[in-house]
């Protein structure tokens, strides 16, 4: 997708437009109503200082009341209109953003969901604010301010050139600064911080297993930090050239009251005031515009990716729904990923170098053994005990399948060697003291998450985040049976590992695991979506890889069992032993 074709994407169809010049319509004709008013009581109150018949003051008194009552429901009518017309816009750039999801075309980049949610939502939703709160003021200021300074240049030449100086000051001068001084990437900054959210409460599990939560959420809190100093800046902008142009047309009515003199300047005065009271929405609109423009290019470019069954319903008339076949939407948050120690320096927060440090860990090298006494696991009190009274010894350095009917405990055996479920009753005993319980076991567990990032990035979070040799990163690639990523580490897996097969996207997790290397390895089917040969393969090196370390495996494959020294058989949450012959 070029930025051509994306630019071509039209965000409404001839209809819409339609519509929308009908709100505009109304638009200028309730600004009149309103200039019309002030200019008449103003005429009226002057007037009225002479103190005429009451009947020379009859037409002005009428005048005022038809104008006050027209404004009302011109007002109420354009705001209906302008709304009707900006919701449907809305329903139809949803559809399409929805179909665009739905049914993308052939060699669309992958957007990962938390991306998509921005854009769905904060991106889509703001089209409703750069056409209520831009283009239909924008359009209003333009014809009502034209049309005022013609007015009051027929009444004051020299009024008139000080109004359209005035109006050129607040309408265009400085909105148009504005506009530039806008920090132009916010959309692209809350694409990013939903993305990176989403993954981080996706894959709080895994941070939690590998000490790597703390650092994630200081990567998040740096994202969200970094959006919402883009937010103040504009703000801030908004503000400045905002106040300037409220000033303006009080200068321009005390200006024009002083030029003119005599009984018209208090009704040219206050006609040049209301004139300019349209100008001013522009400079604050001007801002929210610059801060839309990103997403609304966003949202382009996610249209732009429909394939050719989804080229809009027919009132859209998305021109150019076409065939997008390169490049990513925008500037695409495709690596935020969990906080590693260098998605922190990128982000720049101050306080990503303790984050980083804290994650800075190396492998516990002593040997470990852990022994189970009684211990009890319940998910609820009225629920029977996924694992009830448990004893088992894990010598150090000792090899141990698990094997059992699906839903018998072997993962709920696992949580409890990892700390990572409350023990309703016993004690896991031989636990080094002072060292995280995440340190001691660890590994591939059921729930495991592949984050939005890259290889490196997902095997570094098994090492906490601390940085490790490229040599040692491709060895626990290799190790895990997935050599031909060992010269990919910089490549995006995708989405929960989208972008891999499911065989790989398992390997990648017990590269992760081997990596981080505790004493007591714990990997639930870590060769699950392998064929047998391949499992059977990646489990001898994987267990090879593991040394010294204690190896507990939960497999479903029997055939494997004679490379463990000893097999725990579960069953409704017991434990016995067996020792192989293999
Ligand atoms: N988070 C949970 N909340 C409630 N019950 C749970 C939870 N996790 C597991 N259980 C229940 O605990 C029991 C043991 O589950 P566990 O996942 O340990 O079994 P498993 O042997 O690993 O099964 P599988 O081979 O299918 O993965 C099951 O009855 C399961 O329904």
């Amino acid at each position: 997708m070029t930025a051509a074709t994306v630019g071509q994407v039209r965000l409404f169809g001839p209809g819409a437009l339609l519509r929308l010049v009908f709100a505009g319509l109304l638009g200028v004709l309730t600004e009149v109503a309103g200039i019309g008013l002030v200019g008449t009581a103003t005429w009226m109150i002057v007037r009225a200082a002479d103190q005429p018949p009451l009947a020379a003051l009859a037409v002005a008194i009428a005048a005022v009341r038809g104008f006050a009552l027209v404004k009302g429901g011109l007002r109420y009518a354009e705001r209906l209109a302008g709304h009707d017309a900006v919701l449907r816009v809305l329903a139809d750039l949803r559809a399409r953003a929805f179909g665009a999801l739905a049914r993308p075309a052939a060699g669309t980049p992958a957007v990962s969901s938390g991306d998509v949610l921005s854009r769905v939502v904060s991106d889509v939703d703001g089209v409703q604010d750069a056409v209520l709160r831009g283009a239909l003021p924008a359009g209003v200021a333009a014809v009502v301010g034209l049309a005022g300074v013609a007015g009051v240049a027929l009444a004051d030449p020299a009024a008139g050139l000080v109004l359209l100086a005035g109006l050129l000051l607040a309408g265009v001068l400085l909105p148009w600064a504005g506009h530039r001084r806008t920090p132009r990437s916010a959309a692209a900054a809350r694409g990013e911080l939903t993305t990176a959210t989403v993954d981080v409460v996706h894959g709080v599990a895994d941070l939690a297993a590998y000490g790597a939560l703390p650092a994630a959420l200081a990567g998040t809190a740096v994202r969200a930090r970094r959006l919402a100093a883009l937010e103040a800046r504009a703000a801030t902008v908004a503000a400045v050239t905002g106040g300037a142009a409220a000033l303006v047309p009080a200068v321009v009515a005390v200006w024009i009251a002083v030029l003119a003199g005599g009984r018209a300047a208090p009704v040219l005065a206050l006609v040049a005031l209301s004139v300019g009271e349209v100008v001013v929405p522009l400079a604050a609109a001007a801002v929210r515009h610059a801060e839309l423009r990103g997403g609304l290019r966003r949202v382009r470019a996610l249209i732009a990716t429909a394939g050719p069954a989804t080229a809009g319903p027919a009132t859209a008339g998305p021109a150019t729904a076409g065939p997008a076949t390169a490049g990513p939407a925008t500037a695409g948050p495709a690596t935020a990923g969990p906080a590693t120690a260098r998605v922190q320096d990128a982000a720049g927060g101050p306080d990503m170098a303790g984050a980083g440090a804290e994650a800075a860990v190396e492998p516990l090298d002593e040997p470990v053994e852990l022994v189970l006494r009684g211990v009890t696991v319940r998910y609820g009190d009225d629920l029977p005990p996924a694992l009830a009274g448990v004893d088992l010894a894990l010598p150090a350095g000792s090899r141990v399948a698990v094997v059992g009917p699906s839903g018998s405990g072997k993962s709920t055996l696992l949580a409890a060697l990892a700390g990572r479920v409350p023990l309703a009753a016993g004690t896991v005993d031989g636990m080094p003291g002072g060292v995280e319980a995440w340190r001691v076991a660890g590994g591939v567990f059921a729930d495991a998450h592949v984050f939005h990032t890259t290889v490196r990035d997902n095997l570094l979070l098994g090492r906490g985040g601390a940085l490790a040799g490229e040599a040692r990163l491709r060895r626990a690639l290799t190790d895990a049976g997935l050599p031909e990523y060992a010269d990919r580490l910089d490549d995006v897996v995708g989405e929960d590992g989208a972008k891999l097969s499911g065989g790989q996207r398992q390997r990648l997790l017990l590269a992760r695991a081997l990596l981080a290397a505790p004493p007591v390895l714990l990997l639930d089917e870590p060769t699950e979506g392998l064929d047998p040969a391949a499992a059977d393969a990646v489990l001898d090196t994987a267990l090879r890889a593991a040394g010294a370390r204690t190896v507990v495996v939960v497999t479903h494959r029997t055939a494997q069992l004679s490379r463990f020294d000893r097999v725990v058989h579960v069953e409704d949450g017991r434990a016995n032993v067996t020792a192989t012959t293999g």
